[in-house]
């Protein structure tokens, strides 16, 4: 499957990050203060817009790439950088492709990763950069103090933020037990699920941009995102106005995903992902949980048991409120599961309610 740009820069960061050879190689050409225009990947299109230079086809070293990068012409490497094939080739893509850069390198840098897919990457002999160019996008490769010091300040953020979703899911956990839950309190937990999933992705672009310099700041993301619990999608399913299909659920999650910032404060819209329209809806309109959610906190309930027992009691209250008995008339429920099913309702019911009075 074709990937997405972002997916794609996400891959050419890891191999091009610190601790690669390729990197080393790319320091080198900036240390020693010359340029560079390397092309990652071959196949017909790359062909047909190389003209001159000369085959080599060795084992990639960062060494061989800084002498090859004397000389005047593109560099053309395999996918993952571990050969090197050509050098001193004229790249001649498209002309009539748009570019913002200035400068011949970076223009034709430009051109050729849109034109053939491939990420390019271009050192700047005038002004000591290296930029990757993958599609249509372009990010400038920063030393890993700077970076590091974004990361951090990100990490900070995801502190924050994660602390929050804790707060305002332990309480939609309490209102689905009370059944006083409004469209409000559960547009609130999927902006917040939806802003820690956000500051989540941007640590992880920068743990990879980082390479060997980012394993602290991996193992600060891993504790920081332990024990999230079930995510939007469950929300979605407990709350949606139709009760959505997976595909569905699927992408009502990339519509919320798409929301600019400012969308992302208007609960009005967020609560459009559950099916709601605001004006027409209130957002303190009370809505009753099918049940999935707080089922899915319990570990050991499978996913199938979870959709028969809500299918079966068709709402969280009746679920609450069912016996052992009750529980062992579904089908494929015999006494043992039952009775971890009523522990662990009871359990979320007594944490929840002691959560939200003491
Ligand atoms: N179409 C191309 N194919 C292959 N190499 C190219 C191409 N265009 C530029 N280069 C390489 O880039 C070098 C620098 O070109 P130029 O000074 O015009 O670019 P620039 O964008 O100003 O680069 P820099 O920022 O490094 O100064 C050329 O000498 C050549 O090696």
């Amino acid at each position: 499957m074709p990937k997405s740009p972002e997916e794609a820069l996400r891959v050419t960061l890891a191999r091009v990050a610190p601790g690669t050879a390729l990197r080393d190689g790319l320091e080198r050409i900036l240390r020693g203060r010359t340029g560079a225009l390397i092309v990652l990947g071959t196949d017909r299109v790359v062909d047909s817009i190389c003209s001159g230079g000369f085959d080599i086809d060795i084992v990639f070293a960062p060494t061989r790439l800084r002498e090859l990068a004397k000389m005047d012409g593109a560099i053309l490497c395999d996918r993952d950088a571990s050969n090197i094939l050509k050098a001193a080739v004229q790249l001649v893509p498209d002309h009539t492709i748009p570019t913002q850069e200035s400068g011949t390198r970076h223009r034709t840098a430009e051109r050729v990763a849109i034109q053939t897919g491939f990420p390019v990457i271009s050192v700047s002999q005038s002004m000591q950069i290296i930029a990757i160019y993958v599609q249509g996008i372009r990010h400038v490769l920063e030393g890993s103090e700077r970076v590091l010091a974004r990361a951090n300040q990100a990490l900070a953020t995801l502190e924050r933020y994660r602390t929050r979703l804790d707060q305002v899911t332990g309480s939609l956990s309490a209102l689905e037990i009370e059944a006083m839950v409004t469209v409000r309190d559960v547009a609130v937990v999927l902006q917040r699920q939806e802003m820690v999933r956000r500051i989540s992705e941007e640590i992880s672009q920068y743990v990879l941009e980082l390479g060997v310099d980012g394993r602290l700041l991996a193992l600060q993301l891993d504790e920081l995102s332990a024990g999230l619990g079930p995510g939007s999608d469950m929300l979605l399913k407990d709350y949606s106005e139709l009760g959505m299909e997976p595909h569905e659920i699927e992408a009502a999650l990339a519509r919320l995903q798409g929301f600019s910032s400012a969308d992302m404060i208007d609960l009005g819209k967020i609560s459009t992902v559950l099916g709601f329209t605001p004006g027409t809806d209130s957002l303190d309109a009370i809505v009753h949980p099918q049940g999935y959610r707080l089922l899915a906190g319990i570990k050991s309930v499978p996913r199938a048991v979870a959709d028969r027992l809500v299918a079966n009691f068709g709402g969280l209250q009746r679920l609450m409120a069912a016996n052992i008995d009750d529980l062992m008339a579904v089908d494929g429920i015999g006494e043992q599961r039952a009775r971890t099913v009523r522990e662990g309702l009871s359990r979320i019911a007594e944490s929840s309610l002691l959560d939200r009075f003491m």
